[in-house]
């Protein structure tokens, strides 16, 4: 049975479409992220699966049925939505002994759930005085109450540091890899997840614009070379003449396509032109997410005349 399944979901909020006519699946054993600007529509989304807000049509399903109709909702489905909602006096641990006395689970999960997330030594100390990166983990220790194989997380990147967000990606990976779950992760950044997930699923303004593998969004982009110069013109002609294609981007700066960036620092040296800045395209998935949800890209020619879709 697919684990998470939208059918044609589609949900407004007066004259605006948040999701328009969206379906995707998750299966068991995947990270997906679920990707898309500030205002795409993802956690509306996540919220129709969640059974929070009621869908205009299509369907959302985990475990093939609708939230409302799952029986124990805690071991089927772990979610975070947002790291807010804890009763400010309690502890982590009584706030996670009060979600398992309500859904029927031994008290002692509680405190495996918080050393799986790591906040053992918290366990005592009132949520009041947690961080935002915290709370973030106290949710996902709610989330796992249920030892569920399906988890909904919207943004749980949110406020963790470095490191807890390298925690983070361990920890979703080994939730798919090792113990078997579908995990829906969403996102409005590209980087965060792109470490973690195995497909993505790319939503702007409500629309699906793009599903598949990772590795998909850049199967057959070329790389290229952003390249800063005093002396553009007379660069790019001598990178034209090496064969590449150039975009001007203005600011001296110049996009170069067709050659790596070690070929155009020579080009540059053997022409004595002075380079004040040269780097191979960071990742070319950061690109690739930009077009397909139409939003503008720094320093590139896209954003002349609209980027884009
Ligand atoms: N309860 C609501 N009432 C009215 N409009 C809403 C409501 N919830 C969401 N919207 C609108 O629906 C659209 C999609 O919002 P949504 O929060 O789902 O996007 P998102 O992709 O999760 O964005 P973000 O990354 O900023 O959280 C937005 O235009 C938002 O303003």
């Amino acid at each position: 049975m697919t684990a998470i399944e939208l059918r044609n979901l589609s949900k407004s909020f007066g004259p605006v479409k948040a999701v328009d006519d969206v379906s995707f699946a998750v299966e068991a054993g995947t990270v997906t992220g679920y990707l898309g600007p500030n205002g795409a529509g993802k956690t509306t989304t996540l919220r129709c699966l969640l059974g929070l807000v009621r869908a205009d049509s299509g369907a959302a399903l985990v475990n093939g049925r609708p939230y409302v109709e799952l029986e124990r909702p805690l071991s089927e489905v772990g979610a975070v939505l947002e790291a807010t909602n804890f009763h400010p006096g309690r502890s982590a641990r009584n706030h996670l002994r009060v979600m398992c006395t309500a859904a029927g689970l031994p008290v002692s999960r509680a405190d495996e759930a918080l050393e799986q997330v790591g906040l053992t030594d918290a366990a005592d100390k009132r949520v009041a005085g947690f961080s935002l990166g915290m709370r973030q983990r106290l949710g996902l220790a709610a989330a796992l109450l249920g030892h569920p194989k399906v988890f909904i997380l919207d943004e749980p990147a949110n406020g963790l540091d470095p490191a807890g967000i390298q925690w983070l990606r361990g920890f979703l990976r080994h939730l798919a890899h090792e113990r078997g779950a579908a995990v829906l992760v969403s996102s409005h950044v590209l980087s965060e997840v792109e470490q973690t997930v195995d497909n993505v699923v790319i939503i702007a303004k409500g629309r699906l614009v793009h599903q598949g593998p990772l590795a998909e969004l850049t199967a057959g982009r070329e790389q290229r070379v952003r390249v800063r110069t005093a002396d553009a013109d007379k660069l790019a002609a001598a990178l034209e003449d090496s064969g590449a294609r150039v975009e001007r981007a203005g600011n001296g700066v110049l996009w170069v396509h067709g050659l790596d960036q070690e070929t155009v620092g020579r080009v540059a040296l053997e022409r004595q032109i002075l380079i004040s800045e040269i780097a191979q395209e960071r990742s070319d998935l950061q690109r690739a997410f930009l077009e397909l949800t139409g939003e503008p890209q720094a320093d590139t020619p896209a954003m002349k005349g609209g980027a884009p879709r």
